[in-house]
């Protein structure tokens, strides 16, 4: 059996450059991933199985819009085999909030599949693009900056942070926050130089940027503005940003300690929000 784990993604910024004639957008983003995810597991089988468990499955259809059954099809043909298999997905992470976890599950289940059938796809990063803008750098999990509309790639130096994830419980879909957008609402990230990689410098680097996402999805859903406020208050909080096109919140912390506190404090108070202590990874 083969295990991975689709780890959340997160925007530590989103730069919004402009619309693009395809009606795109071209973005800059810094982009991490932190230990929390979700499970995966992929057993040889006699036909196509995904079995969907786990705090979030009842948001989700097994069906073939799922994007693990896209992803699964998708590597089959490209590899011309049979997609025999049964996939389990333990589902952690809240379905359409700006962490990404439709495009993990997609990339891990592409990592997982080469693995069990002991292949490379061709031209991989193509495949994982045409599953959706943010795939091809949840392929490799690690900190990159992202532009173009999610296909231009450059790894970078980032440190592992203390982070609080914070979701309201609202799911926003990424195509409507793009379209409630004004155009006065982005332009290019601020920063003329690389970030540093010590944690503080990185941290002072990051106060600097923006994400031209969140003024739109808080006129989808204003709640988000206060689940920032609440963030920014907690004790320790470096920096509180919105992940994506929303609605998960984030906060930065300078230590494990302070993070779980934070967390524990904002879950104490909004028991019905999805409050999560993690880290990002550095590579
Ligand atoms: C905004 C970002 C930032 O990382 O994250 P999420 O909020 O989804 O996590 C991504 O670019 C989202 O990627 P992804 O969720 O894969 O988007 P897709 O399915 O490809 O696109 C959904 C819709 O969003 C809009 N879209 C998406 C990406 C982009 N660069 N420009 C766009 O205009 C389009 O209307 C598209 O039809
Ligand atoms: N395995 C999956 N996990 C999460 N979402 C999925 C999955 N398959 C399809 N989707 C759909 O993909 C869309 C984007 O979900 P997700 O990647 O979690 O959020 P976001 O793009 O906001 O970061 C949602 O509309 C969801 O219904």
């Amino acid at each position: 059996m083969i295990r991975e784990t689709a780890r959340a993604k997160i925007n530590l910024d989103l730069h919004v450059l402009g619309r693009r004639p395809d009606g795109r957008h071209d973005l800059d983003s810094i982009t991490v991933f932190t230990a929390l995810g979700d499970d995966m597991t992929f057993e040889p089988a006699a036909d196509y199985r995904l079995q969907i468990d786990g705090p979030f499955a009842p948001s989700l259809s097994p069906g073939a819009e799922n994007l693990v059954t896209r992803a699964a099809l998708a590597l089959a043909a490209s590899v011309s085999r049979a997609p025999a298999v049964r996939i389990g997905l333990l589902k952690h992470l809240p379905v359409a909030s700006g962490i990404g976890g439709g495009s993990a599950d997609a990339a891990a289940t592409l990592r997982g599949l080469q693995a069990l059938w002991g292949v490379e796809a061709p031209a991989l990063h193509d495949l994982a693009q045409g599953l959706g803008a943010d795939v091809p750098v949840c392929l490799s999990q690690r900190p990159a900056r992202m532009e173009g509309a999610g296909e231009r790639l450059t790894p970078i130096a980032a440190p592992s942070l203390p982070i609080v994830l914070a979701n309201p419980g609202l799911g926003v879909a990424t195509g409507r926050v793009f379209a409630a957008r004004r155009p006065a609402e982005g332009g290019p990230r601020p920063q003329a130089t690389p970030p540093p990689d010590d944690a503080a410098g990185f941290v002072r680097w990051l106060q600097a940027g923006r994400n031209d996402l969140a003024a739109p999805a808080i006129r989808l859903a204003p709640a988000i503005a206060d689940v920032l406020t609440e963030i920014q208050e907690l004790p320790g909080c470096a920096l509180a940003r919105m992940s994506g096109s929303g609605a998960t919140c984030f906060g930065l912390f300078p230590t494990p300690r302070a993070a779980s506190a934070a967390a524990m404090r904002l879950a104490t108070r909004h028991p019905e929000w999805w409050v999560q202590a993690t880290r990002t990874l550095a590579e």
